[in-house]
């Protein structure tokens, strides 16, 4: 059963179109890795599968509960053990696999310290694990690999894998190459949209205002 099917969507942010005409399904097994400059509408993309803003045309057909989003921001609780981080979000999605989340992304040492007191790139591997335990099908992953070391990327790619394997999926936007060969890349430049307005939101009160 396809996890994600996108017909003719645009999506808009701030009110500003900022890609249109999009067309892609994602099977289970498989990754889709977006491309495209800064501020084309990567971000904006995830965001709207992801359900935290409308679509501003077309559809999107999905289990509205298969997805879980990791945002470009980690959004840990700092004052929550690594552990507690993690069993937080578990309960929120009733999932598991809390000390298989700590072992893929080599968190089990830290599993005690508070998540203030990570550095970045242990904030980044938290951030990551968490999607290990909200059993959500359809991974959604917005510049995952920042603040990663070599060995660290690797783990994630190997954590991306594993959930492939179990017939999940995974949509990535990045600008490095992860090594996921098996990934589909989706060039999102020739989708950006023209210069319009969504006909939502405060560009256009603030066209129906000024213009
Ligand atoms: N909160 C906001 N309000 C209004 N416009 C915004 C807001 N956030 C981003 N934008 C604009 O929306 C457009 C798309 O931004 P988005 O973050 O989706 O791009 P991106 O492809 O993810 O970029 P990057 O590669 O830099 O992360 C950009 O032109 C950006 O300036």
């Amino acid at each position: 059963m396809t996890l994600l099917s996108v017909s003719g969507l645009a999506v808009a942010r701030g009110g500003l179109r900022t890609l249109e005409n999009l067309n892609f399904t994602l099977e289970p097994g498989q990754a889709l890795i977006l491309r495209g400059p800064n501020g084309l509408g990567k971000t904006t993309l995830l965001r709207t599968l992801a359900g935290l803003q409308p679509a501003v045309d077309g559809q999107i057909a999905a289990d509205p509960d298969s997805t879980a989003y990791a945002a470009h921001a980690d959004g840990l609780k700092s004052a929550l053990t690594v552990t507690e981080n993690l069993r937080f979000w578990a309960e929120v999605f009733g999932g598991d696999g809390i000390d298989q989340a700590l072992s893929l992304m080599n968190l089990t040492e830290l599993a005690a310290r508070p998540a203030h007191a990570l550095s970045a790139g242990q904030k980044r591997r938290l951030g990551l694990a968490r999607l290990m335990v909200t059993g959500r099908a359809v991974w959604l992953m917005d510049e995952p690999t920042v603040s990663l070391d070599a060995a660290s990327v690797g783990l994630f790619v190997q954590m991306v894998r594993g959930h492939l394997a179990a017939g999940g999926g995974a949509v990535i936007a990045t600008h490095i190459d992860l090594g996921l060969a098996e990934a589909r890349v989706l060039d999102l430049t020739p989708f950006k949209a023209a210069a319009t307005r969504s006909g939502t939101g405060r560009a256009a009160g603030f066209n129906e205002a000024f213009g």
